[in-house]
């Protein structure tokens, strides 16, 4: 399979500030890639130069192996946070405006219903609640049937049922053979919906994978979470990873089962205790730590 955007040795300066760090990554055709990292990471930066909206300071970003061009434009959908446009539109003349944009379009009506917009069509647009808004916003950025479909922290600010009907959205979206470049700060929502993530910190990449390769590279294939302190001692020779904190203990385990058989002690108190999976939340600290950026 072709690869369909294809970034190599990107840097960017602002000033003597580099906010992308010589990263290079492959787009598959059809694939949704999530972009994951800290607030400063370079996120937004590598989108916009993804996108043609800024020229990078080095390096190259091939479309179906060519520089990007004008026909580029024509066949990338941007969902953007937020966009400016008239007060006095409804709904239904924003998508008319963005239409007409575009030589050929994706029928306006299509979009109202694949983008559940049927009855705020008549609405103006900045009366929108959190939720619509974002359906509106996907749908202009689909309006030209595009290709590669780039979305920038779609569901900031929603409500949970909200963020869940946009993910359907997009799932709908992805099985139309569309490919996405996802940025977004809830790990639930990659987990959800990206094939592949990129971990960016510091304007580098320091992980990149399936989200299930990235999970079984970094962690046992269990997390228990005790009420207590305890240390490897405790548990014999059992192969297990404990970190402490606040009064808990979490260890990383093959099995609850052996890690219950290999307890020395009295058994741990069931209350307040844990067992799960690791989850790319557990990644994202580990590989950034717990600090603040600011
Ligand atoms: N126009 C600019 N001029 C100078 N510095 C900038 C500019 N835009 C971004 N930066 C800096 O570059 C770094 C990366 O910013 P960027 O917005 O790409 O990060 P991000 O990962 O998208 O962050 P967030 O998650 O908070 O949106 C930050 O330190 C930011 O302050």
């Amino acid at each position: 399979m072709s690869v369909l955007l294809s970034v190599r040795d990107l840097t960017h300066r602002y000033g003597e500030f580099v906010a992308v760090n010589n990263i290079s990554l492959d787009i598959q055709p059809g694939e949704c890639y999530g972009l994951l990292g800290p607030n400063g990471a370079g996120k937004s930066t590598t989108l916009e130069i993804l996108e043609g909206l800024l020229k990078p300071t080095q390096g190259e970003v091939l479309y179906r192996g060519r520089a990007i061009d004008k026909t580029f434009k024509q066949e990338v959908g941007i969902q953007f946070q937020s966009t400016t446009l008239p007060d006095y539109l409804t709904v239904y003349d924003c998508l008319k405006l963005f239409a007409s944009f575009y030589q050929s379009h994706t029928p306006i009506a299509h979009l109202i219903k694949q983008c559940q917009l049927s009855e705020i069509a008549d609405k103006l647009h900045y009366n929108l609640s959190g939720g619509q808004k974002q359906r509106l916003l996907l749908a202009l950025s689909l309006i030209n049937d595009p290709s590669l479909l780039f979305l920038d922290e779609p569901t900031t600010g929603l409500d949970p049922q909200a963020r869940l009907h946009f993910w359907q959205l997009v799932r709908e979206i992805k099985q139309q053979g569309k490919t996405i470049i996802l940025t977004t700060h809830y790990m639930e929502e990659a987990e959800q919906l990206c094939d592949r993530i990129a971990i960016m910190d510091r304007g580098q990449f320091i992980a990149e994978g399936t989200p299930a390769d990235l999970l079984s590279d970094n962690f046992l294939p269990q997390i228990v979470e005790l009420e207590g302190i305890y240390s490897q001692q405790d548990f014999g020779a059992l192969p297990i990873r404990l970190s402490k904190c606040a009064g808990r203990t979490r260890v990383e385990c093959h099995s609850f089962n052996e890690l219950m058989t290999a307890f020395k002690k009295a058994a741990p108190s069931l209350n307040g205790m844990s067992v799960r999976k690791p989850n790319l939340e557990d990644l994202f600290l580990k590989l950034t730590g717990n600090e603040l950026r600011i």
